[in-house]
Order: structure tokens, then sequence, then C-alpha cells
């Protein structure tokens, strides 16, 4: 229950809409229970009343039913609408607001979190579960309350009419919600297992659409149909479980529900026998018992849809309360403009708690120098701007800008003072134009086209008939690889950052295009701090200092020149390369 305890303030918040709500659904069940009433009065004092001529009873029973016509289309009609349309307003904006809540979470959880969880299984938290509260938010502000006052109404109306057939009726409904809640208990937990697995099953179908191309390249279409098959054998034995015990709930209460009349019918005929009650009475009393079915029914029946609903809103709050690993300090202060150096003092690092992938790195990078880091594959060059972007924290010594940590700074300012393209540059499905905008919204159409020309971007974009306001598919499948790296760098221009960190971010270019693009970020890199990664040493022969990285660890440092005198680690990667490279002339480097 402590979920619905956190519920309660969004419910809060709308409590004047389902105040009114709450008030045209009294009204809505509240008049259909004077019909019983009405009934009692027409069996026992106009029908059967002797002193009334055949003339007056007709001019009553015309009014009675006159005026109870009229409540019913001038007041039950109007109050109804009230109910629907109040109670669906507060129940969207509850949702509105919980979706606003999960989408903002997404945008402050760290990379960790993404790491480690499909987007489809996050996706889930959006659709299926939020959607799983209206049925309890319909059940617990408006139902139950409903159904219990229309029980309560009930249940004194035959408290009036006769005590021992209420007592009566009032055990065998007891009886009732006894079961549903003990059942209940069951059901909650089977709820729990069906949409754990229903969202790990929307993470899956998310992965295998995504990699739809893929698997046709591997001809794997068959195993992942195979695989699918076997996840979903598997929910729909959780869902058939789920549905046995919801079957059970339902079904052992509607049959207390439905023999109940005919107990209390039987106990009060042979009532009206001994003379103890009216047969007006025992009609009336006939047609609460069945009354009482509705509200009693609806309650079982809220049963599921609480459970439901309840087992989504601690998946939901479970993910809104993940704790981001990444925070600010309480005053963080802003990092308005990189003056000096940035600083790794003895950093270390792992990314689950176990290996360590950065090993005591220590550099320093200054302002408006161009610096390199190279080394074999997985050496964590990646993982170094990661940190320096505050992606993850070091786990041990500290990284600096200008003297200060970075954990001092606010995360928004330390991220806004750095440029990066990383060789899986991420695009939205949106127009280039847009795509390039992520970098500054209130940029001109000039000025994309600028940072675009730098790019040398422009070319291809002024080529497509759309021009930038061509949509380029999501994460940009219509483009190319070196397209979509131009477009990654064009933003970068267009942010105008201090620092420019640029992971292989020519990589997926031709060689002409390369030479253009780093001559471009030369040119623009000249007043500006830039830190690259590549693995084609002939792209970083420019940079002031290259750190080559091996396994971890900082091996060796200097200028391509310091390097080859040193005759270590670069001196080999380098003579691999340039002997890779033999063939293609006009990118053989001088060495000298
Ligand atoms: N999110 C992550 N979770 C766990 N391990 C990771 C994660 N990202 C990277 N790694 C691991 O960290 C190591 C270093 O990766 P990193 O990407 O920093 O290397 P790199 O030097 O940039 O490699 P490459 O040149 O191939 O891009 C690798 O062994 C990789 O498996």
């Amino acid at each position: 229950m402590e979920e619905l305890r956190k519920f309660l303030p969004y419910a809060d918040r709308q409590k004047t809409l389902y105040a009114i709500g709450f008030a045209g659904s009294l009204f809505r069940f509240l008049i259909p229970l004077s019909v019983p009433l009405v009934i009692k009065y027409l069996f026992d004092e106009l029908l059967q009343n002797g002193e009334l001529t055949d003339i007056e009873k007709t001019e009553k029973v015309l009014l009675v039913f006159g005026i109870l016509l009229a409540v019913f289309f001038l007041v039950r009609g109007p109050m109804e609408y009230v109910r629907q349309f109040f109670m669906h307003k507060a129940n969207n904006n509850i949702i509105r607001q919980m979706r606003m809540d999960v989408f903002r979470k997404v945008h402050r959880l760290d990379a960790g979190y993404f790491a480690n969880h499909k987007s489809g299984e996050i996706g889930a938290r959006f659709f299926e579960d939020i959607e799983k509260i209206r049925g309890l938010m319909t059940a617990l502000f408006a139902n139950i309350w409903i159904e219990m006052i229309v029980l309560a109404f009930v249940i004194a109306a035959m408290l009036l009419m006769n005590v021992k057939l209420a007592f009566l009726a009032v055990l065998l409904v007891g009886i009732q919600f006894g079961l549903a809640h003990l059942l209940a208990k069951r059901l909650k937990r089977t709820t729990r297992e069906v949409m754990e697995c229903r969202s790990v099953l929307s993470g899956f179908v998310y992965e295998k659409i995504q990699g739809a191309v893929l698997a046709k390249l591997f001809a794997a279409e068959k195993r992942e149909e195979l695989a699918f098959e076997d996840r979903l054998r598997r929910y729909d034995t959780l869902t058939d479980r789920q549905a046995r015990h919801q079957a059970l709930t339902i079904s052992s209460v509607n049959v207390l529900s439905d023999a109940t009349p005919f107990m209390i019918v039987m106990i009060g005929a042979l009532q009206v026998i001994d003379g103890g009650l009216t047969l007006g009475s025992l009609i009336a009393f006939f047609a609460y018992v069945d009354r009482m079915r509705a509200p009693v029914a609806a309650l079982v029946q809220a049963f599921p849809s609480i459970t439901e609903g309840s087992v989504a809103l601690q998946r939901i709050f479970r993910f809104l309360e993940t704790p981001s690993a990444i925070r600010e300090i309480e005053k963080p202060v802003p990092l308005n403009k990189f003056e000096q150096a940035i600083e790794f003092r003895h950093v270390r690092f792992s990314y689950d708690g176990g290996r360590e992938i950065v090993k005591n790195v220590s550099f320093a990078i200054e302002k408006g120098k161009t610096y390199a880091f190279v080394g074999g594959s997985g050496g964590g060059k990646s993982t170094i701007i990661q940190l320096l972007l505050r992606m993850y924290d070091a786990g041990g010594g500290a990284i600096l800008i200008d003297g200060r940590d970075i954990r001092d700074y606010s995360l928004a300012s330390l991220r806004s003072r750095m440029g990066v393209v990383t060789q899986d540059h991420f695009l939205y499905s949106c127009s280039i134009k847009d795509n390039i905008k992520l970098a500054g919204p209130d940029a001109s159409d000039e000025e994309v086209e600028a940072a675009a020309r730098k790019a040398f971007a422009h070319e291809f974009i002024a080529s497509l008939s759309q021009g930038y306001d061509t949509e380029i598919g999501e994460r940009g499948v219509k483009l190319s690889g070196g397209q979509k790296q131009r477009i990654a760098l064009a933003r970068v221009f267009l942010k105008n950052p201090d620092i420019i960190l640029l992971d292989e971010a020519t990589s997926a270019l031709d060689n002409e295009s390369e030479g253009a693009v780093q001559e471009a970020i030369e040119a623009y890199g000249r007043d500006k701090t830039v830190v690259m990664i590549a693995h084609r040493l002939s792209t970083v022969l420019h940079a002031d200092t290259i750190f080559v990285l091996k396994e971890g660890r900082i091996v060796e440092q200097g200028n391509h020149q310091e390097l080859l005198q040193q005759g270590g680690y670069y001196k080999e990667l380098w003579a691999m390369q340039t002997e890779e490279e033999l063939p293609s002339p006009a990118k053989e480097p001088v060495v000298v």
C-alpha cells in the first residue's frame, strides 16, 4: 500500500475535478435506489388501500411515475455526463503528469542505467504501466466509494424494513468480500509476474525491430522467430495463471452473490406467512437485495484493476526513485568559461565495480592546444571522454577543470562547454536542420548553414530534394555513415564550445572528405581545446601531445616525432599502420 501513499499527491492535485465527478456519481447511483421504496409505497399504501377510489389511485400512480421519470431524464442523465467527463478529465490529468515525470526521469538517469536496461523495457513504463493506473483510479476515486455508499444506503433501507433480514444480507455480503480479499493476494503476485514479463517482452521486441536488418544478414529470421515464440509461450503461461486466479475470484464470489437473493427471499417469504412482513416490504427487500449484487460485483471486479494498478504503480515509482549515479552537489557552480586546464589526477574507473578500465591515469590538457588519445581497441580511450563529460564518475582520483573538481560544476554548464562527436552519433528522426539545431534551438537558418559548410556537409544537404528540411529517418538511417558524421560535426560547430571532443569523428569519411574535415577542425580548433581519439594515427599527427593508452594506462606521451623517437608502443602502431596504408600514396605520411 506504500505505492498508494506515494500516489496520493497526484490525486490531491485533481481533487476538485474528482469532487464534481463524485457528486455526479452520487446522483447517478442513488436515484435508481428510490425505485424499491416507490414499489413498497405502491403495494402497501396505494394499490391495497380500500379508502381510495380507482380514479384517485390512477391519479396518484401517474403523479408518482411522472415525478420519477422527470427525475430520471432531467437529473440522472446530466449527472451521468458530469460523472463521466470529470472523472476522465481528472484521470487523464494524473496520467499526463505521471508520463511527464517518467519522461523527465529518463533524462535525469545516468549513462550506466541505459547501458544496463533495454529501451523497450523503459518504454513499457510510459504506456502499459501508466494505462493500468486508469483502472485503479476509476476504482479508487469513484467506484469503490460510490458502491460503498450505495451499499450503505441499501443496508440502511433494509434495516428500516426488517432488521433480521438486513443482518442476514450483511453477513452474506461480508463473506463475499472476505473471500475476494483472500483470493486477491494470489492474484497480485501473478499480476506482478505478468507485468514484469510483458515489459521484458516489449524490450525484446523493440530490440529485434531495430536489429531486423541485421537478422537478415545472418539469415537469423527463423532463430529470432523461435526465440520470440518461446518467450510468448512463457508469457502465455503466466497470463493463463492470472486468468485462472481472476476467474476463480470472480466466479466464487458471484456464486455467493447469486445465491444471496434466494436465501433472503426464502426467509422473507416465511416471515410474510408469519405476518411479520408486508408483501410490499418483501418485494422492496427483494429489489434491494438485487441492487446489492451490483455494488458487490463491482467491488469484487475492482480487485483485479486495483491489483494491476498497484503493481503498475510499484513499477513506476521504482523507476522514478532510481537513484542517478551522477548527481550534482547541493550548490553547484557554473562553468561559464574554460580558462586554463583539464587535469586527470590518478583517475581510476570500472564500469561494473570489478575490472578496472582506467588505471591510475594522470595527464593535463592545456587550453588552446590539441591532444590525441591513441592505442589499441578497448584500451579505455572513449571511457576517458565519458569521464570528462561526467557520464560516469571516476571511482578514484579526481578530474579537475581550471583547478576545480568537475563534480563541483553544474552538469549542464560542464557539458555545454564541450562539444562531442562520437563514433556512434545519435541523430533524431526529424529534419537535418532540426538535428543540427539541437546544439542551438534559436540558431537562424544562416547559422545552421554556416555550421554545415564548416563540416563539409552543406553540399550533400543542398543536393537533397528537401535540402535542410529532409527527414532522415530513425537514427538517421536514410543517410550514409559519412553524412551522419558530418551532421554531427556541424552540430558541434554550431554549438561553438570551448572544448571539442572527437571520438573517431572522421572515421566514416572517405579520404578526400576526411582531409577537408580535418582541415576544418584544425582551423576551427585553433583557439579551442581539442581532444581527439583516433585509430588512424595519420589523423593526429598535428596534435601537440599524443597520449598512448594501453590496457587502461598511459604508457607513452609526447608529440608524433618524440613518440617515434621513444621507439615504444606508438612506434609499433605507427609501423603497422604505415605498412597497411602503403598502397594509398595520398595518405602516406612522411616519416622522418
Ligand atoms: N557501458 C559499459 N559497460 C561496461 N563495460 C564497458 C562499457 N563501455 C565500455 N566498456 C568496456 O570498457 C573497455 C574500454 O572501452 P572503451 O570504449 O573506452 O575503449 P576504446 O579504447 O575507446 O576502444 P575502441 O578504440 O575500440 O573504441 C572495453 O573493454 C569495453 O568492453
